[in-house]
């Protein structure tokens, strides 16, 4: 029944693959991991500019530049660190704390005042169909608490956010694992389902390969 609703509705068709915009390499790596083939998709390095505010107009203003920047349909996240203590903040400005601060006590010792550790990571994905269209937004978020460094330093604050019911940091937990129940993996699953239920087709020429 419901693939004969799909087919009764038109399909969109868009004018080529995707295009995942992000000037980050770690959340490329973990993208091409979750989304594997479901979505036919390519990427283009380029760090946008952010707007502040809310995190999923933070995202959707990304995807409108995004959009207007590569001229077709486009993807693109924004990630925040969400401390509890501290009403949400550093939120999407995380970036920026991350780099003047380090995650090697000075992250924590912003809870140092609070009892309160817990934190959520929350990662919100805009799709635009392309310039000028109204993007939509996927928010994903996985909670857990604020806890001193632990595992490989490679990709920003993992080593210090422990997702609620494991005693590893995302960074101790082994890449499979973390995909399974991250932040932009529960993003990326709603993206995932935006996109089987809308049935896009996507016209597609020999260069758009990865
Ligand atoms: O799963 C993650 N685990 C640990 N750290 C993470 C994760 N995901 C993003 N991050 C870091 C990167 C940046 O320091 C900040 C988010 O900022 P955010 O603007 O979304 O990322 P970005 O500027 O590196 O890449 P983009 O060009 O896609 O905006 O948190
Ligand atoms: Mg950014």
């Amino acid at each position: 029944m419901a693939a004969a609703a799909a087919a009764a509705k038109a399909a969109v068709v868009l004018p080529r693959p995707v295009t995942f915009v992000t000037g980050n390499a770690k959340k490329l790596e973990e993208v091409k991991a979750i989304i594997g083939s479901s979505i036919p998709f390519k990427s283009l390095k380029l760090d946008l500019p952010e707007l502040q505010g809310e995190p999923e107009d933070i995202s959707k203003e990304k995807a409108r530049l995004a959009a207007l920047q590569v001229n077709g349909p486009v993807l693109v996240e924004d990630t925040c660190l969400c401390f509890n203590a501290l009403k949400g903040l550093p939120g999407p400005y995380i970036k920026w704390f991350l780099e003047k601060l380090g995650h090697e006590g000075c992250l924590n010792n912003l809870l140092m005042a609070y009892e309160d550790k817990s934190a959520y990571a929350l990662c919100a994905f805009s799709f635009s169909h392309g310039p000028g269209a109204e993007p939509l937004t996927f928010l994903g978020k996985t909670p857990g608490k604020i806890v001193p460094a632990r595992g490989p330093t490679d990709f920003g604050w993992d080593p210090v956010f422990q997702p609620d019911g494991y005693d590893q940091t995302y960074a101790e937990m082994a890449k499979e694992e973390k995909n399974k129940i991250s932040h932009r993996y529960k993003s990326l699953a709603m993206v995932k389902s935006h996109f089987k239920e809308a049935g896009y087709v996507f016209q597609t020429t020999d260069d758009d390969t990865n």
